[in-house]
């Protein structure tokens, strides 16, 4: 890796402001999957040994710039407290006089966490106003937020315009394993997406092409495209946006030879939520008051198979619902496949990471990421903001 990280700084005595993706899955108030905060220990206790003041900052789901009770950080600051085995201090703020009293009276190797910072506006829009107030904490910004490094906020990219800015070690280690694996891709390359984000996802899909052989689109993710094929898809998941997004990347596979495989059949329910009516139906048969909440047995099996004759598979987002265990199938079905397979495989995102630890095959993947998002668009080749404002490391000569 070519940037800078806390070895190569004086974190000693240092006021470091350090955002991680503590934006971890979560049901009815309780933490589901703790990855991605276990993700952050190494960094986090590094600084705590190395004498720095930790001022932690992370979001939590999509507030939309309002404070939302449910979104608050304190259960995950007590998951933290617990796996830190050390008390921290929770704050119910992330800017402002009270907060900035606090973090002047920190002692080294203190640690506070700050409220969702996605509870002020100024954070996704990346406001001057913000980031400033963030960097006024602080005298070095570490950034361990992999999985939100594809957004330029204030917390995860402006800070770095007032303080230095270096990477934390769950960064650093994600962007070596991910930059080896992408820098010469194994073929056949295969990359998986699914899952919910669908104006997210279905921008990256234009760069993958140029990067994969097979994409496999599967989760709520695919039935645009199903709608874009003319088929009726009921109340399945659906941005009207992006249907003719949809058709022109149908038209570019086919001209770029890439193979795009879309679900063949569908687990179909009368309602969201854990027990409904089901049935299992053809793609082109999907009744119109019917959600598809999973992928069928063939796409399962059309999936696996592909995965199993590929040598580098990346996949980012469910195949179906598998918080309920009804829509798990067909997430469990790849899982499956792809820990049976030889291809290195890489896994990515908050969901997906859970779904794996769900499906009991976490230890037979090579690499789960905690970027979904972040991965597949280092996959892209792109340059994400929150990794552009690292320090560079010196040239040797
Ligand atoms: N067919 C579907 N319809 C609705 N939601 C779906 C469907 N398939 C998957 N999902 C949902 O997608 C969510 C995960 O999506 P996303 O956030 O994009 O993945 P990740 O966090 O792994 O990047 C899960 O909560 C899952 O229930
Ligand atoms: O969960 C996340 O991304 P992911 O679902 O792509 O893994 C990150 O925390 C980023 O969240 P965001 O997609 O709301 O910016």
């Amino acid at each position: 890796m070519n940037k800078k990280s806390i070895r190569d700084v004086v974190v000693k005595d240092k006021r470091v402001f350090c955002r991680v993706d503590f934006n971890v899955p979560m049901q009815e108030g309780t933490i589901t999957d703790d990855r991605r905060i276990r993700a952050a220990l190494p960094t986090i206790k590094y600084l705590v040994e190395q004498g720095a003041r930790v001022v932690l900052a992370s979001h939590l789901g999509r507030p939309k710039g309002e404070v939302v009770e449910e979104l608050r950080l304190d259960q995950v600051a007590e998951r933290l407290a617990q796996l830190l085995e050390q008390p921290i201090t929770k704050l119910d703020e992330a800017v402002g006089i009270e907060v900035e009293q606090k973090v002047k009276n920190m002692q080294a190797g203190d640690i506070v966490l700050l409220e969702n910072v996605r509870f002020y506006p100024g954070e996704e829009q990346n406001d001057p106003g913000l980031a400033r107030a963030f960097a006024n904490f602080a005298d070095l910004y570490v950034n361990d937020a992999f999985g939100t490094s594809h957004r330029a906020h204030a917390s995860t990219a402006g800070i770095a315009e007032y303080i230095p800015a270096v990477a934390g070690f769950l960064m650093q280690r994600e962007l070596e394993i991910l930059g080896h694996a992408l820098a010469n891709p194994k073929r056949p390359f295969t990359a998986i997406v699914g899952g919910a984000k669908v104006k997210d996802k279905i921008g990256v899909i234009e760069n993958l092409l140029d990067k994969v052989d097979t994409l496999l689109i599967g989760g709520g993710l695919a039935y645009t495209f199903v709608h874009a094929m003319g088929h009726e898809i009921g109340r399945s998941l659906f941005e009207p946006d992006k249907v003719d997004l949809a058709k022109k990347f149908i038209q570019q596979a086919d001209e770029k030879n890439v193979r795009l495989v879309m679900p063949i059949d569908s687990v179909v329910a009368d309602e969201f939520s854990p027990n409904p009516r089901t049935e299992t139906v053809a793609i082109d048969a999907i009744p119109e008051e019917m959600r598809a909440l999973d992928i069928g047995p063939k796409t399962a099996k059309l999936f696996a198979d592909i995965v199993s004759s590929s040598k580098l598979v990346i996949w980012n987002g469910p195949m179906g619902v598998f918080e309920f265990e009804k829509f798990a199938q067909g997430t469990y079905a790849v899982a499956r496949a792809l820990a049976e397979s030889d291809a290195f495989s890489i896994v990515g995102g908050g969901d997906s990471a859970a779904a794996i630890e769900q499906s009991g095959l976490t230890d037979k993947v090579d690499h789960i990421s905690t970027g979904g998002g972040a991965s597949l668009e280092l996959l892209e080749g792109k340059e994400l903001p929150g990794i552009q404002v690292l320090a560079d490391k010196e040239k040797e000569d």
